[in-house]
């Protein structure tokens, strides 16, 4: 390809869509990964994610700053480094969120991305094995499948919640994200289906997509206030790639704000700091980083779990299974059933998501995280509107470099009581029938731990982040002095520079973040589209 149209970078959930898109529109894309490829059983197993989480050679492994809310630990963030981003390596959970948090959105200024206006690029983002309806899709490039490693312990799980009185809903991706049911996995035939997969595999649009891996941009060149291409490192070669009408930037919410300072486009203060030539004063680039934080609930329980299944002969059992069938135990990804719910009367929508998985963790001498031996079941708590607000920020002008990150995870008393509240919750599901005769014990946070302010202080030492960090660059209205781009993603003040990954969402969904930052790609790609043909 000559001097592609558009350079797209970072090929993860929302630049693979957003490439795939804009080439099947009929524009030349080059898209340029800082990873490899995503095509290695390690990724594409489900169950092996673990092998490649905190595998420098798949993931970023940010290290934040302290974190004075869990108690001055600093946390490794992952991210996906390699083609596919985050939805080559997460935990698969498919999940949209509440119809509230998109018209939400819309209020806060994104306008043209309220619910209605988002709900058929959810729908034609996803190949749903459920079959079609008014909120599903069938036919897209993501596969949405069932989860294949079934526990009849997931199934009691469900009951009890209803007996527990959480009701039983028919789609939390459907017509009402409340209530309880079985989790869905971004899986094609008991593999992961990433975005690279979904939107680029074995497609390059008649000639129009170009795919530079283990290719890291360094920074985008803008000239007369216009973005013109980028600068990468390749290897150990420096070299500068041109594009005839702009530049999508989708390297996620760590590295899109860096990208962004590291071009000269954002707070005037920092950069003068930093050493970098201003190009556009961006205050809000960096700003507003939010991520959903939780706490595990551990029990050991009578029967079979994962944990169990994953032991000596029926080990080898489920090796077999996968490589007959794609089910069981290796095509598990991180949560089996989930309930969204109201921890609280008064709410606009469920503050909680309660995912429940046939198996769980421990940790090793050495601070590893291993599959207990036993067999157990964890539930996560997970808080969906937490109030912190963290920051990302450059630590020097290196481009390699990692940002320094800072957050709270828990910024106020009140989201230790929400998820405390939610803990309640999750013991007495626990306690209803079928799940409280097979209940061996509590592990964590333990049986022991039941008064309030005991159970605060557990929270505050046991939640860990739930890797959905967002907002960095977010969307928002041209009076709103913190958005970094406006509802077409445009950035504000720079010609031909776009950015669509899940630093564009000005508040968090209820639910993890991978569908909607696929949608955010998908339904970005026809904003740029619409640009091109309206600068014709
Ligand atoms: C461990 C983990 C588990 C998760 N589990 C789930 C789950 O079960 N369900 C769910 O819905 N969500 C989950 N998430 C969150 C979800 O995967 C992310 O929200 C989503 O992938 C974010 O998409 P994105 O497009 O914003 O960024 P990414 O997918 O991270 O894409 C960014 C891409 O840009 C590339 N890049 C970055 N900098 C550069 C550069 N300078 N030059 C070139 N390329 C660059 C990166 O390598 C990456 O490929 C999980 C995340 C993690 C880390």
């Amino acid at each position: 390809m000559d001097t592609p149209d558009i350079i797209v970078i970072g090929g993860g959930s929302a630049g693979a869509a957003m490439a795939g898109r804009l080439a099947e529109g009929g524009t030349r894309v080059l898209l340029v990964e800082a990873g490899r490829s995503d095509k290695t059983l390690k990724s594409r197993v489900p169950a092996l994610t673990s092998s490649v989480v905190q595998n420098p050679d798949y993931d970023w492994c940010y290290k934040v700053e302290p974190d004075p809310s869990l108690g001055g630990r600093a946390d490794v963030w992952p991210a996906g480094k390699l083609l596919g981003g985050g939805s080559s390596l997460n935990g698969m959970m498919f999940i949209r969120g509440h119809k509230w948090d998109y018209d939400h959105w819309a209020d806060l200024g994104a306008s043209g991305w309220d619910y209605q206006s988002v709900l058929p690029y959810f729908r034609r983002l996803e190949d749903n094995e459920r079959g079609p309806d008014a909120w599903r899709g069938t036919g897209g490039p993501i596969g949405v499948s069932e989860v294949r490693s079934r526990y009849t312990i997931t199934d009691d799980w469900i009951a009890a919640a209803e007996a527990a009185g959480i009701p039983r809903s028919e789609d939390l991706n459907g017509k009402s994200a409340e209530g309880v049911d079985y989790v869905q996995v971004s899986q094609r035939g008991g593999l992961r289906c990433s975005t690279a997969r979904g939107y680029l595999e074995g497609r390059d649009y008649d000639g129009r997509l170009k795919v530079e891996l283990e290719c890291q941009v360094l920074r985008i060149l803008v000239e007369d206030g216009r973005a013109c291409g980028v600068v990468v490192r390749q290897g150990r070669e420096e070299r500068t790639w041109r594009s005839t009408r702009g530049v999508v930037l989708s390297a996620g919410s760590m590295n899109t704000p860096r990208l962004l300072m590291l071009s000269g486009i954002g707070p005037a203060e920092h950069l003068q700091d930093m050493g970098i030539p201003l190009v556009r004063d961006l205050p809000g680039v960096g700003r507003n980083l939010q991520d959903h934080v939780g706490t595990h609930l551990v029990n050991t329980v009578s029967g079979t779990t994962l944990n169990t299944d994953a032991q000596g002969l029926r080990g080898a059992l489920q090796l077999l299974k996968f490589a007959a069938l794609r089910t069981g135990a290796l095509t598990t990804g991180i949560g089996h059933a989930q309930a969204f719910v109201h921890g609280r009367p008064g709410l606009p929508a469920p503050n909680l998501q309660i995912s429940f998985a046939a198996f769980a963790f421990d940790f090793d001498e050495q601070g590893r995280l291993m599959l207990r031996k036993d067999a157990a079941v964890s539930t996560l708590i997970g808080l969906m509107r937490p109030s912190a607000r963290g920051r990302i920020t450059l630590r020097s002008a290196d481009p390699l470099a990692p940002p320094v990150i800072t957050h709270q995870q828990l910024g106020s008393e009140d989201d230790i009581e929400q998820i405390v509240e939610g803990i309640a919750i999750a013991r007495r599901i626990m306690e209803a029938t079928p799940m409280a005769a097979q209940i061996t014990g509590e592990v964590r946070p333990g049986a022991a731990l039941d008064a309030p302010e005991a159970l605060r202080e557990y929270v505050k030492l046991a939640s860990i982040p739930l890797y959905h960090p967002v907002g960095t660059a977010k969307m928002g209205a041209a009076e709103d002095l913190m958005a970094v781009v406006d509802p077409d993603l445009a950035v504000h003040g720079v010609e031909g520079l776009w950015v669509a990954d899940a630093s564009i969402f000005p508040s968090l969904p209820a639910g993890n973040t991978n569908a909607t930052a696929i949608m955010v790609g998908d339904k970005g790609s026809d904003h740029v589209l619409k640009a091109l043909r309206a600068n014709r």
